[in-house]
Formats: C-alpha cells, sequence, structure tokens
C-alpha cells in the first residue's frame, strides 16, 4: 500500500551554484510512503506522518545553506565559528558559521530530484513502524508571473532564520497607481534575482569596493560571510519580508514618481504588503 501527502511542508534554503552563484529556493515537499496496513486499516496516520517528516526536514536540511562539497573550487574547514565555505566559481564566497547552518553534500551540484532522494534515505534510517519505503518529492511553487530569489540571515530570529545563508523563492507583484504593473514586477525580480540582502549594521565598512563583509551573533552562535559586493543588496534596515517590501515600494516610487504597493512573498504562500508614495 502507498500513501500520499502532498505539499506536506516546505522548504526554505540557499545553496551554491557553481554556475549561479548563491541561490535562494522554496520548495514544496510532497511525500510518498509505501508499507502495510495495521490493524486500524491505516499504514501511517495522517496526523502523525505530517509533524514526523516536517520536525525531520526542519531539524535538517532547512535554513540550511546546501553546499555541494565536490564542486570545482569548493573547500570546507573547520573555523572557529564552526565551519568556513569557501568557493572560487563563479564568484569567491565566504561563508563561517555554526556547522548546523550547513548542509554538505558530496556532490558536484545540488538538484531538487536527488536531495528529495537524500532526505528520503535519511527518513528512513529510523522509519516508523510498517513504513518501508519513503519517496519525497522536491517542487517549485508554479509561479506564472515574476519571482524572486535571494538569501539572508535574520540575527534577531529566534529559529533558524538566523543563519546568515538561507534563502526563498517568491512571488512579486507590484502595484502602480492602484494597478498591477507586470513590467515593473519582471523587472523588480532580475534586480533580485540570486541576490544577498544584508542589514547595513551587520556591514563591515572596510574601505574594500569589490568585496562585502557582514558578521553578526546570533543566538546559534556567531556568523560571518564575504562576497563581490554587486551580488548584494544593502538595506538600511533588517531583512524581514515586511521591511523588503517597505524599502522596495519606496525605492519603486521614487524611480517612477507614483505612489506605488508592493506584495512581496517570503518563500510560498506568505509575505508583506507595503505601499510608499514618490
Ligand atoms: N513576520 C515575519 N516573520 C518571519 C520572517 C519575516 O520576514 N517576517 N522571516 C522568517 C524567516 O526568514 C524564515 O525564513 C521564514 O521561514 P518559514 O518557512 O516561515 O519558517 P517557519 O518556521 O516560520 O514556518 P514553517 O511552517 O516551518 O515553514 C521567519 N519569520
Amino acid at each position: 500500500m502507498t500513501l500520499f501527502v502532498n505539499r506536506l511542508t516546505q522548504l526554505d534554503v540557499s545553496l551554491w551554484c557553481p554556475k549561479r552563484g548563491l541561490i535562494g529556493a522554496s520548495w514544496h515537499v510532497d511525500a510518498e510512503l509505501d508499507g502495510a496496513l495495521g490493524e486500524d486499516g491505516m499504514l501511517f496516520d495522517f496526523g502523525e506522518v505530517k509533524p514526523w517528516i516536517k520536525s525531520r526536514l526542519d531539524a535538517g536540511a532547512d535554513h540550511t545553506l546546501l553546499v555541494p562539497s565536490r564542486a570545482p573550487g569548493i573547500s570546507v574547514e573547520e573555523c572557529r565559528e564552526g565551519l568556513a565555505i569557501r568557493t572560487q566559481l563563479p564568484y569567491p564566497m565566504e561563508v563561517r558559521g555554526p556547522r548546523q547552518a550547513f548542509t554538505l553534500l558530496p556532490w558536484q551540484a545540488i538538484g531538487a530530484e536527488r536531495l528529495g532522494e537524500h532526505l528520503a534515505k535519511e527518513l528512513m534510517r529510523r522509519p516508523p513502524p510498517r513504513v518501508v519505503a519513503i519517496r519525497l518529492g522536491l517542487r517549485d511553487e508554479t509561479i506564472d508571473g515574476a519571482s524572486y530569489t535571494y538569501s539572508h540571515g535574520l540575527k534577531r530570529h529566534a529559529g533558524n532564520c538566523q543563519r546568515i545563508a538561507h534563502g526563498h523563492r517568491s512571488r512579486l507583484e507590484v502595484w502602480r497607481q492602484g494597478r498591477r504593473d507586470t513590467g515593473l514586477e519582471v523587472r523588480w525580480a532580475n534586480w533580485l534575482a540570486d541576490r544577498y540582502l544584508v542589514d547595513a549594521e551587520d556591514v563591515i565598512d572596510d574601505g574594500d569596493a569589490d568585496t562585502l563583509r557582514c558578521h553578526y551573533q546570533a543566538p546559534q552562535g556567531r556568523f560571518a560571510l564575504c562576497l563581490p559586493r554587486a551580488r548584494c543588496a544593502v538595506l538600511p534596515c533588517t531583512t524581514t519580508v515586511e521591511q523588503i517590501a517597505a524599502w522596495l515600494a519606496a525605492k519603486i516610487a521614487r524611480e517612477c514618481g507614483e505612489r506605488i504597493r508592493v506584495k512581496a512573498f517570503e518563500g510560498i504562500d506568505k509575505g508583506a504588503i507595503a505601499e510608499a508614495g514618490p
């Protein structure tokens, strides 16, 4: 017998890609479980399947940086903070932080299908009674219009969002004078694509025009990151989705000289709405 649960949870992560660099990703997680029925006629109570899989994923890969440790130019070393990940291609980056902020995968590249297989194998190390196989499907949300991908970290977040390199793939909606403007949506989503969003307060002012360095202390430990300034956007505030929506609305309103409303998602199905005038 096979049991399935679609959209069981979501994974929000950043991943390193030797072609694109640091990428924010959000995936729906669909699950299938094979096994025999118990006396109650069930393979595994839905009410237990969902929290079991979600809690294991939340404690593992969710909100981490997925590191393909066999990709060209990647190195992983122990450091004062925990682990230091250094990259060369397509640009140099260094991220340091506690071990739990990283998922190391001995691969040349990260792919959603392979990651789903890997996570299912991990779940099967301690399977629930009667479950003999688990399959996890990771898939992008279907987005007809504009979507933006970014990475960030929220040092004041008590949970895993404090990790300096986790990210999202999110819808972006923009209204100009009360009407959706898909041209503006695409333009700003493209501008944001694969950027690292950072609070100015965390940036180290070392006079380097090309490389941005930032760091912070959070409840899980010390985090530090450096990467090309051209791949970053520095906000005058923390990078919660509320602040991103307000910052974008103000930026676009200034550029257009008109009142702008922005609906910025953070990952799938949630986000913030902000308005600004020129
Ligand atoms: N009001 C806000 N709350 C949170 C924000 C935010 O910007 N505004 N941001 C975060 C984190 O950045 C995080 O990445 C969001 O991840 P999420 O998947 O929502 O994590 P949760 O544990 O809250 O939800 P799940 O149900 O486990 O997916 C957090 N909060």
